[in-house]
């Protein structure tokens, strides 16, 4: 089973991800890679920390002259703020992060022994993953998109109706990772005015899958759905607090035959091998029925909240003393929405790829083509 771990703390010296149950025999492009995570460090609204780092990657298990063998797969980045043995403790807890919580449940009186692992540093480690899982997948034609919707109230209506390839020239293109020329401006605006104001911003994250043949994911268990799988690893994203699917939130407000994709037969060719001939007209349900894949477009929504910590410190209360504080202050992003984009994207990446490996096999890259392949000739019949 494709599964990973992180470690990692953020000032440590690095962090690191082990990926096991990756099929043997595919090239992982190192520049890709350094692409995803570059693209992570990037986007209007990121702080100080940022131009510290200049992550990269270094494969340090289970390849072979680039190609994968099979075995657990360690990919490495290193920090360059590395410090955190000198670091100051930290008594004062910033109201929406890990710290209160985490220093009562671990016995800790300095929040940095909990913030230092709570950090969104981590995600750093999650996209090297998410990238070598992308892939895997585009051996199979699957492509996975994640652009900002909005930030700040200011959200965009702009459907993703181009090609992904297309879209990701535009979002590639925009200081905020949008694909909506006429939000930008006001979005950075925001921003800006946010910095001045020494608050923090959120924003609407969609990740878009495509190519994505009827079948992935199990209506048998619980715990096998792909939606619930897919909101599993989008809500383990640092902030992110909602998750929709589809057409999410809105459909509890439709009647029945406003809101399901009605079937019909006779697809362009292209399409049909992905959905077995069926045609749909509609995508409310986001690709996924039953907690499986139906062959349209799988389509996610994550909603993030503002950033935690404000240079106009919230109220708390210091740890040591229980006196009235401002809440710790050093440093921070104040708005992560555009980065979050690509974390979201690697975890959406992750999940499908291992939800892939489970119908198709994951021992050898030959192993699964020919099952994928085999699949889909049936589906045809
Ligand atoms: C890419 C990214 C960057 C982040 N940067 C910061 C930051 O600079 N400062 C901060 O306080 N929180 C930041 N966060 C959010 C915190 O990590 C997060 O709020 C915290 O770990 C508490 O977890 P929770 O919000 O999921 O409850 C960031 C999140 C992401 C996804
Ligand atoms: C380091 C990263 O994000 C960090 C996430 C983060 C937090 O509290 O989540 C706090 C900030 O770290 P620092 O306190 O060192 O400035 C961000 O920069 C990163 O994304 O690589």
């Amino acid at each position: 089973m494709l599964y990973f771990k992180t470690a990692g703390e953020s000032h440590g010296k690095c962090m690191v991800s082990v990926l096991e149950g990756f099929p043997a025999g595919i090239f992982l492009d190192k520049e890709l890679i350094d692409r995803e995570l570059r693209r992570r460090q990037g986007g209007v609204g990121r702080g100080g920390r940022m131009k510290i780092e200049a992550d990269c990657v270094e494969i340090l298990s289970g390849v072979r002259n680039n190609i994968t063998l099979g075995s657990p797969i360690c990919l490495m980045i290193k920090n360059s703020d590395y410090k955190i043995d000198a670091l100051p403790v930290v008594t004062r807890p910033r109201p929406g992060h890990a710290d209160l919580a985490g220093v009562i449940k671990y016995g800790h009186k300095d929040a940095r022994n909990i913030l230092e692992r709570a950090s969104a540093r981590e995600t750093a480690a999650r996209v090297a993953v998410g990238a070598v899982c992308k892939i895997l997948l585009s051996h199979f034609g699957i492509k996975v998109f994640g652009y900002v919707k909005g930030i700040g109230g200011i959200n965009s209506e702009k459907q993703l109706e181009d090609t992904i390839e297309t879209a990701v020239k535009i979002r590639d293109d925009s200081a905020i990772y949008c694909i909506d020329r006429e939000i930008e401006s006001k979005i950075v605006e925001k921003i800006k005015r946010a910095v001045e104001m020494s608050d923090s911003l959120g924003g609407i994250i969609e990740v878009v899958a495509n190519g994505l043949p009827i079948g992935i994911g199990n209506h048998t268990q619980w715990d096998l759905k792909l939606d619930a799988r897919l909101a599993f690893a989008i809500m383990s994203v640092q902030a992110i607090k909602a998750v929709e699917i589809g057409t999410g939130f809105d459909i509890a407000n439709k009647f029945g035959s406003e809101a399901h994709d009605e079937i019909f037969y006779g697809y362009p060719k292209q399409k049909k091998t992905l959905t077995g001939g069926f045609e749909r007209r509609t995508n409310n349900a986001g690709g996924i029925e039953g907690g499986i894949s139906n062959g349209e477009p799988i389509v996610v929504r994550a909603y993030m909240k503002p950033i935690p910590t404000l240079k106009k410190s919230l109220r708390s209360v210091d740890l040591l003393t229980k006196e009235p504080v401002a809440a710790s202050y050093e440093r921070s992003d104040i708005c992560a929405v555009p980065a979050a984009s690509v974390v979201c994207e690697a975890m959406i990446a992750f999940e499908i790829a291992r939800a892939f490996t489970e119908k198709f096999g994951g021992d050898s890259i030959g192993e699964m083509k020919r099952n994928y392949e085999s699949y889909i000739e049936n589906i045809l019949q």
